[in-house]
């Protein structure tokens, strides 16, 4: 079977004027379809760092990443955009919607970058959204909906395109609590009914209840990992303070790059 994720030895370190960060180091992790793997991790422990190497959104300073089956770490950028588009969805914490862009223009969006033929495009979207519980809600912009509910288009947007893999970097992280567990069930249910896998990073205990497997992060490295049911009865790792504040330019900016075409692509 191949594996529809898998990174090897992955190490990550960030100069800064303080000096290295070390904000992944030698990470195995390997993910097979239809697994829920959930990482876990206090704030700065190394969590959106494993999930943009995994996700070909960064590159390791050393190590290797293969998305389904194909090497990305040795892939040019133009190569490796067009392995994210035919492999990878993307969900982030901000939702990442165009307030100006309906729901359904919003999930359409990664269709059009891919030049999806239009009737395919309406349904695919038509697909996604229904998938969502949002059939109803297309023609509405993000500004029109509720928080859930704008989670809910970046998770269409995010399967639309009909990807091996899911990446969620705190998909509930804006989220109150009974919202929070709507999503995580939606995206527990899509893993487990449709076999996609899916890497998703949380603070959130009640998405680790879904898991199928769960992996601790501690300074960049994986200090436990739990399966099945153990995953579930794992406890919780303290917050540090200060953690789920608002969006970041950083995480904006990795939202704007995840949907990005390759060089030379045209909308259409
Ligand atoms: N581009 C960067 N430049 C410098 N340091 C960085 C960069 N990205 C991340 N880091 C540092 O790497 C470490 C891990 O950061 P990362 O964002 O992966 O953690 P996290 O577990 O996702 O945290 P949070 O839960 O707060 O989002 C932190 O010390 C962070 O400051």
């Amino acid at each position: 079977m191949t594996l529809a994720l898998r990174g090897e030895k992955l190490s990550r370190t960030f100069s800064s004027p303080a000096g290295d960060v070390r904000a992944c180091v030698d990470v195995d992790i390997q993910v097979a379809p239809g697994e829920l793997v959930v990482v876990r991790g206090a704030s700065g422990a190394g969590k959106t760092t494993l999930l943009n190497l995994l996700g070909g959104l960064d590159r390791p300073t050393s190590g290797r990443v293969w998305i389904g089956g194909v090497e990305a770490t040795t892939l040019d950028e133009e190569s490796l955009a067009l392995l994210r588009r035919e492999q990878l969805g993307f969900v982030f914490q901000s939702f990442g919607l165009i307030p100006i862009l309906s729901a359904a223009e919003n999930v359409e969006l990664p269709l059009r970058i891919a030049r999806t033929a239009p009737a395919e495009r309406d349904e695919r979207v038509a697909e996604a959204l229904r998938l969502v519980g949002l059939a109803d809600h297309a023609a509405q912009r993000p500004g029109e909906l509720s928080g859930g509910q704008q989670q809910r288009v970046g998770i269409a947007r995010a399967i639309a395109a009909r990807p091996h893999v899911l990446i969620a970097d705190e998909p509930t992280g804006q989220l109150d609590s009974r919202t929070a567990t709507t999503v995580m069930d939606l995206i527990g249910e899509l893993v487990h009914t449709r076999g996609i896998a899916a890497v998703v990073s949380t603070h959130d205990p009640l998405l680790v209840q879904r898991a199928d497997r769960v992996i601790e992060l501690h300074d960049g490295r994986i200090t436990s990992e739990s399966v099945g049911t153990d995953a579930a009865a794992s406890v919780p790792v303290p917050l540090a303070s200060g953690n789920g504040g608002p969006p970041i330019t950083r995480a904006e900016a990795r939202a704007a790059r995840a949907l990005m075409p390759a060089r030379d692509e045209v909308t259409s």
